[in-house]
């Protein structure tokens, strides 16, 4: 998706809404010397919806919230396999299942292949069109290998390792996460105020 930003300056530094501390932790190491990066925690509802009506309703609902700018993210997990569900509902799977059965998901199909799909909303406060900036990455579903610390990282194996295989350093390279931070912080570079 093109970052059709209108010219809207942002501020200094981002207030990154989030109650996730391993998505925080890759933001917070991919935007290091790039943007000071503040995170609150808000609960907010997420709805029902394609990739980008999820990220632009929770965007618009953090801005509410804080009743300023606000930074938020959603992640995806599609399967071909399954026309790409469970897309923004992986979170609801992963919980019921667990890393050690996740795979078992795709047990009935040929087809594992999976993407991983991460959204990024940024808006200036209420009232103000989120941007989107969006990042996929291609890969697998698999059995579970590595360390089990984030979500479905051990599931997901891309050219030949899972996200939990590999360092920190070298997943935010290939990630589908930081394909779209790499989005931003293009964005960021002719916007970001003087
Ligand atoms: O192995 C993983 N590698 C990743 O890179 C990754 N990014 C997100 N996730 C998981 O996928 C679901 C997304 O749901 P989600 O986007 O709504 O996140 P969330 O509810 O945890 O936080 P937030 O909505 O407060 O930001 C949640 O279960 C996350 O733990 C990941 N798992
Ligand atoms: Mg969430």
């Amino acid at each position: 998706m093109a970052p059709s930003a209108p010219k809207e300056a942002v501020p200094k530094h981002l207030n990154f809404i989030t109650g996730n501390k391993n998505k925080l932790a890759e933001v917070q190491a991919i935007l290091t010397g790039v943007i000071e990066l503040r995170n609150q925690n808000v609960e907010l509802v997420e709805i029902q919806g394609t990739v980008e009506e999820v990220t632009l309703d929770k965007c618009r609902r953090a801005a509410e919230a804080v009743q300023g700018p606000v930074l938020v993210e959603d992640t995806c997990l599609c399967f071909r396999a399954m026309n790409d569900l469970p897309g923004p509902y992986i979170k609801w799977f992963m919980q019921s299942l667990g890393p050690q059965n996740l795979h078992k998901m795709l047990s009935g199909f040929d087809d594992k292949s999976a993407q991983a799909v991460c959204t990024f909303g940024y808006s200036a406060g209420p009232g103000h069109e989120p941007v989107l900036f969006q990042g996929r990455t291609d890969g697998k579903l698999v059995e579970s290998r590595g360390p089990t610390v984030f979500g479905w990282d051990s599931c997901f194996e891309y050219e030949g390792q899972t996200y939990a295989e590999m360092e920190k350093s070298e997943k935010n390279k290939i990630s589908h996460r930081g394909k779209a931070l790499g989005k931003l912080k293009q964005w960021l570079a002719s916007h970001v105020d003087e």
